[in-house]
């Protein structure tokens, strides 16, 4: 509750000081305005960032399936993957993107130092996949749930390979079934079965969505069956990406044709998405994370406590009477423990 609440609003304030630096920059922007508006330009167009390169982008326009390769206003911080953008084509059908819609979200990753930079944005959900085999360590979906909800993004639980589950279901779908009594959505699958990424599909439409999990799960036999059409994935580029080198490590965004009929989905995706959840979180976003704790911040006898062997712990009080699973808890204390000290 209150962690959503405040990434509203810090994305509030991060889109207006973004919006006045956009107008300061904007008047120095003379020259580049002139060649603008001197007609070499045509008219402003809504579209989406498909894949990024520095300072280059494919966007997707809304009235084709066409890509453009644009180039970015000086003025302009830097785009990611699934921006949804304002750009004006060239007469040779490249472009320049003049100007970027607030964000709804984003996702970001830590670079080489360190340092969180994001990677793609506007997304509609994080699809944390697990398998029967290899089987989820303890609290390995907890650390997932944790860092999809510092974002703001909903996460769904997908359990693949079901074709590997003991008939009587085994453990991992009683464990699932707790988290789905917290409410989370939590679908099966299997790669290996007929029909067996129907619910899959089902879900996937009309929304924009991500993969991630640990190694061995199985996403890209799920991706491979999901964008079944190769080429789709290749041709999903302009020519001039293609030719490029920065291909394979990129996060592109792809169209899921559904075969239920309905709506497309969307797919954003590339090899540093999928390792998404090794973050580093801090104290007070990992007690966000835990959503059915959110009832009892703030309830505390001490407006400090960090609910271990204080006396008056809401937090621990609801884990006694059974409000709040132990077990979850556990989690909860050992994924702060991971934590460095500082
Ligand atoms: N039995 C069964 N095996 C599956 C299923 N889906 C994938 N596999 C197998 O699981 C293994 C791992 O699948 P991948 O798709 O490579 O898994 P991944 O998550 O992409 O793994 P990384 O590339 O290491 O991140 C492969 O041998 C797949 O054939 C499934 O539904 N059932
Ligand atoms: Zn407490």
């Amino acid at each position: 509750m209150s962690k959503r609440k405040l990434s509203r609003q810090q994305r509030w304030r991060i889109e207006k000081i973004q919006a006045e630096r956009q107008a300061r920059a904007t008047k120095h922007d003379v020259h580049q305005n002139d060649a603008l508006e001197s007609g070499e330009y045509g008219r402003e167009k809504p579209g989406r960032v498909i894949a990024h390169f520095g300072r280059s982008l494919d966007v997707g326009g809304a009235d084709d399936d066409a890509l453009h390769r644009c180039h970015l206003r000086a003025n302009l911080d830097s785009l990611v993957t699934g921006d949804r953008v304002v750009w004006r084509e060239a007469s040779d059908a490249s472009g320049v993107v003049v100007a970027r819609d607030a964000r709804d979200n984003v996702l970001e990753r830590p670079d080489a130092r360190g340092q969180l930079k994001p990677v793609a944005a506007n997304i509609d959900q994080i699809l944390i996949v697990f398998a029967v085999e290899p089987a989820p360590f303890a609290n390995l979906i907890d650390r997932y749930l944790v860092a999809a909800e510092a974002t703001g993004i909903e996460p769904v639980l997908v359990l693949n390979k079901i074709d590997l589950l003991p008939a009587d279901g085994g453990e991992l779908r009683g464990l699932l079934a707790r988290y789905e009594a917290l409410g989370y959505a939590v679908i099966e699958a299997s790669t290996r079965r007929d029909g067996g990424l129907d619910t899959l599909h089902e879900r996937l439409t009309g929304r924009t969505s991500v993969f991630v999990g640990q190694s061995g799960v199985g996403k890209s036999s799920l991706i491979d069956e999901l964008l079944p059409d190769a080429a789709l994935r290749i041709g999903a580029l302009s020519e001039d990406t293609r030719k490029g080198t920065h291909t394979t490590t990129t996060a592109r965004l792809y169209r899921l044709p559904s075969p239920l009929a309905k709506e497309d989905g969307e797919l954003i995706d590339s090899p540093g998405i999928r390792e998404f959840g090794l973050a580093h979180l801090d104290e007070r976003q990992i007690t966000d994370g835990f959503i059915e704790f959110r009832d009892y911040l703030g309830r505390c006898r001490f407006r400090d406590c960090r609910h271990r062997q204080e006396p008056g712990c809401a937090l621990r009080d609801a884990v006694e009477r059974e409000a709040i699973s132990a077990e979850r808890f556990a989690s909860y204390r050992r994924i702060l423990d991971g934590l460095a000290p500082g």
